[in-house]
């Protein structure tokens, strides 16, 4: 693992069979606490209302969006990327979840909670018996097929 947080996305020929996971550390609380620490000692506080903070979030998903655009179909892992661009999208990327962390605690929403409950609800809305291998949206299946 680089220092960039540039993993072994799959490999650089696309394949996606090599193992990829997560650090463990840190996690969104250790993140959570990261970020209002950085906040805390630069008296920004003041600007990390939730609304500045979804507009923040945006225009970093916006970045995320810069570095694929124009692009011919970009598959698993990467492949024919430059280090200095995985490691631009790293950061991108990064930038997207620190916003996205300090929304959800300045809303007071449990982020990790509440995406095992958002899973979990998925999984009830989209059974595997009647959805496998499917990319329609809830709302396009009949009564009977559900
Ligand atoms: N008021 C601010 C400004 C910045 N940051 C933190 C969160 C982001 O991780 C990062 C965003 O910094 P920049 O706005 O400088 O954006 P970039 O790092 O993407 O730089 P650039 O826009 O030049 O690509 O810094 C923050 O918490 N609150």
């Amino acid at each position: 693992m680089m220092a960039s947080g540039v993993g072994d996305c799959g490999s650089k020929n696309g394949s996606s069979e090599e193992h990829f996971a997560f650090s463990k550390h840190p996690n969104l609380e250790d993140i959570r606490k990261l970020q209002a620490e950085f906040s805390q000692e630069r008296n920004w506080d003041q600007y990390h209302q939730p609304r500045n903070l979804l507009l923040a979030l945006m225009g970093e998903v916006g970045e995320v969006a810069e570095l694929f655009q124009w692009r011919e179909e970009v598959r698993e892992g990467l492949p024919g990327w430059s280090e200095k661009e995985r490691e631009h999208l790293a950061h991108e990327l990064s930038d997207v979840l620190i916003y996205l962390v300090r929304l959800a605690d300045k809303c007071q929403v449990d982020l990790p909670a509440a995406t095992k409950e958002k899973i979990a609800l998925n999984k009830q809305k989209y059974p595997v018996s009647k959805v496998w291998g499917s990319n329609k949206k809830y709302t396009e299946y009949t009564e009977d097929e559900m």
